[in-house]
Formats: structure tokens, sequence, C-alpha cells
């Protein structure tokens, strides 16, 4: 395989990169602001999973996110910021603003895919004194893979002012197109990769939470009508014999759970936050002058059947269970109300469908409004983060018990991560049947909506299910 556009001429290709960064640098002058400087190159298809396997040493920084449609994958960072705090959304979507404006894509290959600014917050919206990751972060990738209907491209991104020397970037550019070559035939050869023993890595287990207990501590509080529903997490801690693989575990959650989204975020200090996310906290497509956004409501669950008729069995059982549906209205309602009250006009079925995954079924309400053209993506996570789905309700109440009583630091579980696109486009999904990895360790994480009616040792058959989904596929 070859990275077709430069490999006859990379020569000719930097000459026409530099000649691009010249006027960006001339213009950055003019404007006295540094410019984002975007290149897109088509390529030859290549896995992304794979690309992260040979550069993650090079960039300790990635963001990976897939979906059945598309992979994107970013490495290293050009910009970024940090923030902590109730306005954290505001000041993120504040940067990707300004920045939006700062883009200046060369359009030489004919193809531009202009930067993503890829996203992580802590559930919570101050970080733990000792988290790993920051409360807000958004950054855009300088190596950035976005692979959607077969094709690939790779698009670099690089901040240009006066102080840049220009000769010097290009001759980075072309180590690394260079790079990139050389990478595509190798990995154009490699169809699957060998994991040593995978399947066979011992794994030790500690479960941190304490779950089954921490759900009879709260029955007390939602027999009061102050709180009508609390969703709490166990924690579990896993040791393998030797450090997990990312790259592989992303390429096995992929195939186990192909209908979710697989993501994982590094910190750049060796911690990944990983997951394959079945719920969409909101995805904005822009399209001929009309903003759409889609929201799930996705609560309440069942196991799969052992076979079809029993699935079907199951899967009937969930939507008649008054508990279960109870657990999903308070968050379709929720979600109707945050929308309501900024003016949307919410459309939604009237009464869930069962989204069926690998190991469990949930109830599911996808929720669509159209947005007017100003309303920004950040501003409508912030009103939907946390929803009931992962929090409860109400909202202050629910979050105020989840910090008194579960015992350890949720970090980026149940959080928003996902990106948002020069075009206005952007996806979110919630941390869930997510795991926090450091090296042989890894912290998985999983969680169950709490009402009045919960038996403690149903919640916690639930919770098992779904600390499931990560603990056979991290490899
Ligand atoms: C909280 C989690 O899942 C959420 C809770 C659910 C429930 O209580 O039924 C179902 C789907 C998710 O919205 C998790 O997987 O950790």
């Amino acid at each position: 395989m070859t990275v077709a556009p430069y490999q006859s001429s990379l020569f000719k290709r930097c000459k026409e990169i530099h000649a691009f960064l010249s006027d960006c640098q001339r213009q950055a002058t003019y404007d006295q602001h540094a410019k984002l400087a975007n290149i897109t190159l088509p390529i030859s298809p290549i896995e992304p999973w794979l690309v992260l396997q040979q550069l993650e040493t090079t960039y300790p920084i990635h963001f990976y996110y897939s979906t059945a449609k598309y992979t994107l994958l970013g490495l290293g960072i050009t910009i970024a910021q940090k923030a902590a705090g109730a306005d954290r959304f505001e000041r993120m979507q504040q940067f990707v603003s300004v920045w939006k404006r700062r883009i200046l894509s060369s359009n030489q290959t004919g193809l531009i895919i202009k930067p993503y600014f890829l996203c992580g917050f802590t559930f919570f919206d101050q970080a733990a004194a000792n988290s790993l990751f920051d409360a807000a972060q958004v950054f855009v990738p300088q190596l950035q893979i976005l692979q959607r209907d077969g094709e690939t491209a790779v698009s670099l991104n690089y901040l240009i002012d006066d102080e840049v020397n220009i000769n010097r970037l290009v001759d980075e550019i072309r180590q690394q197109l260079q790079i990139l070559e050389s990478l595509s035939k190798k990995t154009a050869r490699q169809t699957f990769v060998d994991i040593p023993n995978a399947s066979k890595t011992p794994k030790v287990i500690r479960d941190v939470g304490n779950f089954e207990n921490m759900v009879g501590s709260v029955l007390p509080v939602l027999k009061h009508p102050t709180l009508h529903k609390v969703v709490l997490a166990d924690a579990l801690d896993v040791l393998s014999a030797s450090p997990f693989h990312i790259p592989e575990s992303l390429k096995a959650l992929g195939l186990a759970y192909s209908d979710c989204c697989i993501f994982s975020l590094s910190n750049g200090q060796g911690q990944v936050f990983m997951g394959a996310s079945p719920e969409r906290l909101l995805s904005i497509t822009t399209s001929d002058n009309r903003k759409q956004l889609t929201t799930d409501a996705l609560a309440g669950s069942a196991p799969r059947g052992d076979t079809a008729r029993n699935d079907q069995l199951m899967a009937q059982q969930l939507l008649n269970n008054p508990k279960e549906r109870y657990e999903h209205q308070v968050v379709v309602e929720f979600i109707i109300e945050q929308l309501t009250q900024l003016g949307l006009k919410p459309e939604l079925a009237n009464s869930p469908q069962v989204l069926k995954l690998a190991n469990i079924q949930h109830l599911h309400t996808p929720i669509q409004a159209v947005l007017p053209q100003g309303l920004k993506p950040l501003h409508l996570v912030k009103i939907l983060h946390p929803t009931p789905a992962v929090a409860g309700l109400p909202r202050p109440t629910a979050s105020q018990l989840l910090k008194t009583t579960e015992s350890f630091d949720r970090e980026l579980y149940a959080s928003p991560i996902g990106w948002i696109d020069a075009n206005g486009n952007s996806e979110f999904i919630v941390g869930i049947r997510s795991a926090l990895i450091d090296g042989r360790q890894a912290r998985l994480f999983a969680g169950a909506g709490i009402v009045a009616q919960s038996d403690p040792r149903r919640e916690l058959a639930e919770v098992k299910l779904k600390l499931q989904a990560l603990l056979g596929a991290l490899v």
C-alpha cells in the first residue's frame, strides 16, 4: 500500500506545503495572531487502531473514537485548553470558537478535512485533588486520521506564528509523511495482530465499590420525595500479568460491541481511559443550513436471553416492567425539560424501544430536535450532562449523594467524551462501559439506576453484567 499523492513526488508535495505554510505565516503576521494551518492528504486505507499501535510511543497523547460509520484518531497536541469549575463548558466552547476562526486549510490536494476539537471532561466539574485527568480538556491533534466510507485521510495541523521556522517544520513534515508511508505499507500486510496469550492473561480482581451495601444505604433516602433516582457506580480493580494493550483492546471491543462507540483517551502520563459506550449524549449534524440534534434516553436494563425465544421474552418483560419503565421515563422527561427550556421542540416516540447489545439489553428512546444556528455543542453538553441515566433525579441532590456515597473518584466514568468539528458538527458519548488503564492495572466502572423499589442483589447482578463488557475484552 502506498500513500498515493505524495509517493511519486514527496519533494513536490513538500514544496507546496512550504508555500502554503509561508502564506499562513504572512497572514499570522498581518493579523497579529497565530494561525492553525491544516493540510489533508488522502492515504491508502489503513486501520486507525494499527496506526495507534505503531505511533503510541511517539505521541503520548491520543484520542480514539470509532462508531459504525467512521473512526477518528487524533495523535499529539497542536493547541490545547484545560479548565475546571462550573463554567468549564463555556470556557472550552470559547476556545473552540476562537480557534475555528483561525484555521487556514490547504486545498492543494483538493481534500479538506478541517481540524477536529477533541474533548474530554471528568464527571464532576472539579477534578479530585489526585485526579489523572483535567476537569475539562479540549485539543486539536497534530496528526488526525479519519476513516469513513472505506476512505482514509490524514490531516496535519500546525500552529503558525512569526517565530516558527518554516524550513524546519517542512523537514519535520517530510519525516512524518515518510513514517506514515512506511506505516501504511507495513500495516497493509498486517490483517490481524498476534496478541501473545491474550485470552490467557491472568487477571486478579478486587471489588472496590462494595456495591450491594451502598445500594442498601441509599434506599431509605429514596423513600423521601426529595430524591427519585440515583445512579450508583461500582469499581473493579484488575491486575494483569502484563501491561494492557490499548490498540488491541480497542480492536477487541470493536468486534464485540459493533453497535457501541469504541473510544480511548490518554492523559500523556501513561494512563488511558477507554470503553465501549452504547449511550449517545448528543450528535449534531449540519446540512443545508439545518442543524439537527439527536440524543439518547438510555436507561432500564435486562440480561440477554440464552435462546432467541428467551431473549424476546426478556425484552418483553423489560418493556412491561414498571420499575425499569420508571427509571427510563425519568431520563426522557429530564431531557425533554432541558431541551424545552432552551426553546427547542423535542421529537420522540411515545414508548421506548429495546436496544440489544452483546451482553445486555436496554430501554432506548432517541430524541431529536432542530437547533437554531447559534446554539453551540458545549452549551448542549452542559445542559444535558449528567442525565438521570448516570446521576439521578433531581440532578443536584443525586450528584451530592454520589460524592458522599461512592468510595472512589469517577474521573471520566459516565462523562462526556467527544468531538466538535470546524463546521459545527459534533458528537459526544457518555463514557460508560469503561475502564481506566494504567500499565498492568485497570479500574473498570459500571453503574445502575437505583429507585425506591430497587433490590440490592438484582442491582448488583446488573452491574456485574455491565462490568463484563470490558472485563471480557481488555487484552
Ligand atoms: C450507568 C450505566 O448505565 C446506565 C444505566 C442504565 C440502567 O440503570 O438501566 C442503563 C444504561 C445506562 O444509561 C453504566 O453502564 O455504568
